[in-house]
């Protein structure tokens, strides 16, 4: 059969030439540089020189065992190449490029990620020295093993007992439930021979509460399970079908002392607790992760954008004016208005990011002098930046599936696997609602500080009772965003208000806090969108001494973009507090359309800019060449369904079905 395929090259050809700025430039922002885009180009390089990468058969159609060991076999291939090539593991996720190879769920991402970062952050200096080398050169292979089928968000309820016995100097490690059972760690089930644990750190009948410890679960040479552990696979999930995640019980199995991580707590032999100078500070893995979920999730939703953009000046459909040609349907401003606002979310994440990472480096080096005071900060701004850039980043990449009509629906798109992958970051990492309520914690505390006379951190200096009162033009960037401030401040006096007022009133603070906890959650929300647009503002504004006028212009637009769109979805709060009326909202909601117009000029070059090749796109939409149709039908003709006309599902059950005599 012949196929008559449309040349649709020509429409990106044509939003490529009404490019205003230069390209190279905004990649080597999104960067972080131009030394740094060289490396990222480097690494692509490489991977893409190496063709046992990559997939001949799309994972689909796949059992579920072999795209396990499909991905296995990737996950260990990436390794040795990055290894032998002179980089490391890190260097593939800070690019992202490893993330995109292996994109169902890479059996190898937890030990690169939780369980090194761990084993470096939880260590004193002679398990770092044991531990390490052997993490590094995958001697060892582990995961990060906390949650358990009845505790996931409240870690000081998990059951799992670590009990020690000062006779053998060792430590017994018992699952007494089935809730005590750890379930959904990745890459526990059959991968990981390795496991960092949480459990319960008991010493001399006393609980102690939550404490990590290294066990080994599989023997090294046969990879059997070792006696006193019972561990397997989970099952299938909506998503990353790829990765093992497992489960995990233990009979009264023995580890040595050495085995708890005592870089903050330590045990003694004869039994001893040493307390650490903070009590968090064994949840120092999940705050780095955290902070690195934020990247990932920018990184995905740009992905997602990339396809979904390139795909809409490709596509033509239906007829703007009668009679006319169809035109490409981001000329229609409702797809604008789906698409341009997430573009824009995207570079206020990297940006918000990249600010996030700085504290964590800052906050990082003063814990290792014993200061402890950025810590809640460092907590708050990574749970909110977690929490909103994951919520955000699947919200957009649906929007980004639904802007590409049904065709987004398709496997062969990567919208759906994209999907499916950051709707995962929601819940794990700490479940959004919950991280919100950590950051409403710190919210309430602070206004009340302030109100006691106290100076408060840099993230929620705004929230003082007597702030500056602003003077910036309302709607100047900065104006904007100090009224969205002022919505915020407003917010949290007025939940700490009910909150008060329920106490007065005889609930208890918690039961108060339960009935307000609505209010607090979008309080937490609104106080990291009001950070994220202050990052934005100062990113740009700084950017804008050092970059030539084009992506100056191109960047100063996303982020009014940003800020404008803020304001409209915080109308209610805003009119409620008096930091805006109806007619700078009606110029507002104007400006809004007449921005959409304007970035959709450039939507195309934008999203080339961000510099994701096709191999890394894995998207029929959304290639570089916008050869849109023929992919599609090429990818079909892999189906295994296709692979003879009539299938042997006719003559087992439709042929039957026909000659019945129904
Ligand atoms: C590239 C990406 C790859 C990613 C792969 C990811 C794979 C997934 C892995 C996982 O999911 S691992 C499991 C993750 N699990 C969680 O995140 C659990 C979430 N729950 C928690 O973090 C905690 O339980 C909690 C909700 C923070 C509560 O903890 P806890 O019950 O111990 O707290 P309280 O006793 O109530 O005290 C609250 C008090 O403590 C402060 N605080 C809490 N956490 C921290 C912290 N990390 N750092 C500093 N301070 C912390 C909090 O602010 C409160 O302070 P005060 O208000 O009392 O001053
Ligand atoms: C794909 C995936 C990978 C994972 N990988 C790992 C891993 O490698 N290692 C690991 O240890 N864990 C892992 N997890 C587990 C993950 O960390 C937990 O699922 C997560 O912390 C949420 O806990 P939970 O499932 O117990 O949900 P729950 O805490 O039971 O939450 C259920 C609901 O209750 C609400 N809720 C709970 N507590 C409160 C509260 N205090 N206030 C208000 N609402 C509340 C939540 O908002 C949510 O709506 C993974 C999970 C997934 C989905």
């Amino acid at each position: 059969m012949s196929v008559v395929v449309p040349e649709c090259c020509d429409d990106l050809k044509r939003e490529r030439g009404r490019c205003l700025f230069n390209k190279e430039e905004l990649t080597n922002i999104l960067d972080g540089g131009p030394k740094l885009t060289e490396k990222r180009r480097r690494i692509e390089k490489m991977l893409i020189n190496t063709p046992e990468l990559f997939d001949d058969v799309s994972p689909d159609y796949l059992s579920h065992e072999d795209r396990y060991s499909n991905e296995l076999r990737k996950a260990t291939q990436l390794m040795t190449t990055l290894e032998k090539n002179g980089f490391t593991y890190n260097d593939a996720v800070t690019t992202g490029t490893g993330l995109w190879l292996l994109m169902d769920g890479n059996p190898l991402s937890l030990h690169i990620s939780m369980f090194l970062d761990t084993i470096k952050g939880q260590s004193n200096p002679q398990q770092l020295q044991e531990w390490l080398p052997l993490a590094e050169k995958f001697k060892i292979i582990g995961t990060y093993a906390q949650t358990e089928l009845g505790h996931g968000t409240f870690v000081r309820g998990l059951e799992t007992t670590a009990t020690y016995d000062s006779t053998t100097k060792e430590f017994v490690l018992h699952s007494p439930t089935i809730t005590a059972t750890k379930w959904w760690p990745g890459a526990l089930g059959k991968t990981s021979n390795h496991a960092v644990v949480m459990a319960q750190l008991y010493l001399g009948g006393k609980c102690y509460g939550p404490h990590i410890f290294m066990v080994q679960l599989r023997d090294l040479e046969t990879h059997r399970t070792l006696p006193g552990i019972v561990v397997g696979e989970i099952g299938p999930r909506l998503g990353m079908n790829s990765n093992d995640n497992g489960f995990l019980q233990f009979n009264h199995h023995r580890i040595p002392l050495t085995n708890m991580f005592m870089k903050h707590s330590q045990v003694t032999e004869d039994g001893k607790y040493v307390k650490p100078l903070h009590s968090k500070l064994s949840y120092g893995t999940m705050v780095q992760t955290r902070v690195g979920i934020v990247y990932h999730a920018s990184r995905e939703l740009s992905r997602a954008l990339i396809i979904a953009i390139r795909y809409s000046a490709v596509r033509h459909q239906s007829e703007m004016v009668p009679g006319d040609p169809e035109p490409q349907i981001l000329d229609y401003q409702t797809q604008q208005y789906k698409l341009l606002p997430h573009l824009a979310s995207f570079f206020a994440l990297r940006f918000s990011a990249r600010a996030l990472l700085e504290v964590f480096i800052g906050t990082s080096a003063g814990l290792g002098s014993g200061k402890m005071n950025m810590l809640p900060e460092l907590h708050a701004l990574s749970s909110g930046l977690k929490a909103v850039a994951t919520n955000d980043a699947v919200k957009g990449t649906d929007i980004c599936r639904l802007a590409c009509g049904g065709h987004g629906y398709l496997s062969s798109s990567n919208l759906p696997r994209i999907y499916t992958a950051i709707a995962a970051g929601i819940t794990y990492e700490g479940e959004n609602t919950v991280l919100f309520l950590q950051v409403a914690r710190y919210l309430i505390k602070s206004f009340r500080a302030s109100s006691q006379g106290q100076t408060l951190p840099f993230s929620v200096s705004y929230l003082r009772v007597q702030p500056p009162s602003s003077h910036a033009p309302l709607m100047s960037d900065r104006g904007l965003v100090d009224a969205l401030g002022a919505g915020v401040r407003w917010m949290v006096g007025e939940a700490e208000r009910r909150l008060q007022q329920l106490v007065d009133s005889g609930h208890s603070p918690h039961a108060a806090w339960n009935a307000c906890s609505v209010h607090l959650v979008q309080c937490a929300d609104a106080h990291t969108r009001y950070y994220i647009c202050e990052q934005f503002v100062d990113a740009v504004s700084k950017l804008g001494e050092t970059v030539s006028s084009g992506v100056h212009e191109v960047l100063r637009q996303l982020c009014r973009l940003y800020i404008l769109h803020r304001v409209i979805q915080t109308a209610g709060i805003l009119l409620r507090c008096g930091a805006v009326d109806g007619k700078a909202l009606t110029s507002i909601e104007e400006e809004e359309c007449h921005l959409l117009a304007t970035l959709r000029i450039q939507a195309v070059s934008i999203v080339d800019a961000i510099d994701i090749k096709d191999v890394f796109l894995k998207s029929t939409l959304g290639a570089w060449d916008g050869n849109v149709y023929q992919r599609i039908y090429e990818e079909a003709q892999k189906s295994p369904l296709n692979k003879s006309d009539v299938t042997q599902g006719y003559y087992q059950y439709l042929r039957p079905l026909m000659k019945a005599n129904l």
